[in-house]
């Protein structure tokens, strides 16, 4: 089996987790998930929920302490400005994590492995991994699918969708596209091509 580092992107619901999912749980190659990091680092006790606080207010805390995640969601993807305060004190705490969880699994004598990150490309982190794999859908397909998961109007799906680079775009850069417009069947036999090709499974 060859040695790989992946780099699995997406937009907003588009189907990065079920794929990731897939990849961990079928084919066993371990998947660090940059959306799991990002709760971690907003731990309490942790620096960046401190920062949050005085950024945003006492108020974006719940009363047991943890983030009000619903409430920093609703400002920071319908602000720009707001979301990029929140980019600047959680991304750097993310990145760092991945970096030593990457690290602890080659350690281990992992030699494949996918780093799950939906602002890959935005955050031009394409330098911690070797090859790309964007899990595309239809703008109309991920709209509906992000109101329904989500429980969302359509203006808050939007907002969220708007708050990333167009997936038309992101297709683009990518070295594979999983497109999970279809069923999920369809999808995996993709992903199957694709673990194929870069001779990660016979
Ligand atoms: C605003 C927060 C609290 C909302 O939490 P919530 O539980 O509702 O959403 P969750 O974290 O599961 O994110 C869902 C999806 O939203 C998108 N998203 C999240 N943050 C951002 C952002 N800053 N910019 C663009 N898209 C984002 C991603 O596609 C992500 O997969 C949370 O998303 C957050 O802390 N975001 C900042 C960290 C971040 O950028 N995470 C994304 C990958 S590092
Ligand atoms: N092929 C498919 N057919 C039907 N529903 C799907 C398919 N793929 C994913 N879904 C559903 O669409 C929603 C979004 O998928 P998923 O959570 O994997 O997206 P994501 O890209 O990881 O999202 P996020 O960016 O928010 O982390 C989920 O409710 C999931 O169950």
């Amino acid at each position: 089996m060859k040695e790989l580092i992946i780099g699995l992107t997406g937009n907003i619901a588009t189907g990065k987790s079920t794929i990731s999912n897939m990849i961990q749980e079928k084919y066993q190659i371990p998947v660090i998930d940059a959306d799991i990091v990002s709760r971690e680092v907003v731990e309490p006790g942790e620096q960046a929920l401190k920062k949050i606080a005085a950024t945003f207010g006492e108020e974006i805390l719940l009363e047991d302490g943890t983030l009000n995640r619903k409430l920093l969601g609703s400002i920071i993807f319908q602000d720009q400005s707001k979301r990029e305060q929140l980019n600047a004190i959680v991304h750097p705490a993310v990145r760092k994590r991945m970096i030593s969880k990457k690290e602890k699994l080659l350690q281990q004598g992992y030699r494949s492995i996918v780093m799950d990150i939906p602002l890959l490309f935005e955050n031009n982190l394409t330098y911690l991994v070797e090859k790309t794999i964007v899990v595309y859908t239809t703008e109309d397909v991920q709209l509906q699918r992000l109101i329904k998961r989500n429980d969302l109007t359509e203006k808050e799906a939007r907002d969220r969708m708007n708050s990333q680079m167009n997936i038309e775009e992101k297709r683009e850069l990518a070295d594979a596209v999983i497109d999970n417009s279809g069923s999920i069947e369809e999808s995996e036999i993709q992903l199957i091509n694709i673990l194929k090709k870069w001779e990660l499974i016979n």
